[in-house]
């Protein structure tokens, strides 16, 4: 887990905003590195990013696009925090109400992957679908 050395063992307020920045930036690098799930999101929405530009999206396409790139992303974040805590509490051992916060967070993650799904779906078929016909024809 990414963490600074130099203030590993703080538990005070942080005294800055630069501090504070800090110390969210490396909660984003810890995400990234300690959670496959995450950087299986990251890696696809640089990928549909990407299409996004191929596909010269319209500004309220990319609003609903990075929209809907964001909340998987959040969602994975709070997904992560419970799972941390619960892990905590329990130190690791079976709790029905730590299987309970667990499953609901997942289950928040999914809700907002599929509506990702919807989303690109919804953008990205009908352009898919012209631009296969639009082929057939000049071939
Ligand atoms: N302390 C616990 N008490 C009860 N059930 C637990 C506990 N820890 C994990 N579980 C169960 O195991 C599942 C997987 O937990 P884990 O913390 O390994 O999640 P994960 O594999 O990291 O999840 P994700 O796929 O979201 O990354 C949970 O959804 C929950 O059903």
């Amino acid at each position: 887990m990414p963490m600074d050395s130099k203030d590993k063992k703080q538990v005070e307020k942080n005294k800055s905003f630069i501090q504070s920045l800090d110390f969210a930036i490396t909660g984003w690098k810890t995400v990234y590195y300690d959670e496959r799930n995450f950087r299986k999101h990251v890696r696809v929405s640089f990928l549909v990013i990407v299409l996004g530009f191929i596909f010269s999206l319209n500004l309220s396409e990319w609003l609903w696009l990075l929209t809907s790139i964001f909340l998987v992303l959040f969602a994975e974040m709070l997904n992560t925090t419970f799972e941390n805590i619960v892990d905590m509490v329990t130190d690791y051992h079976f709790d029905p109400l730590g299987k309970k916060i667990k499953d609901v967070a997942a289950g928040a993650v999914l809700l907002t992957a599929c509506f990702a799904v919807v989303i690109g779906a919804l953008i990205f078929l009908p352009k898919m679908v012209h631009l296969f016909f639009y082929l057939k024809e000049s071939l």
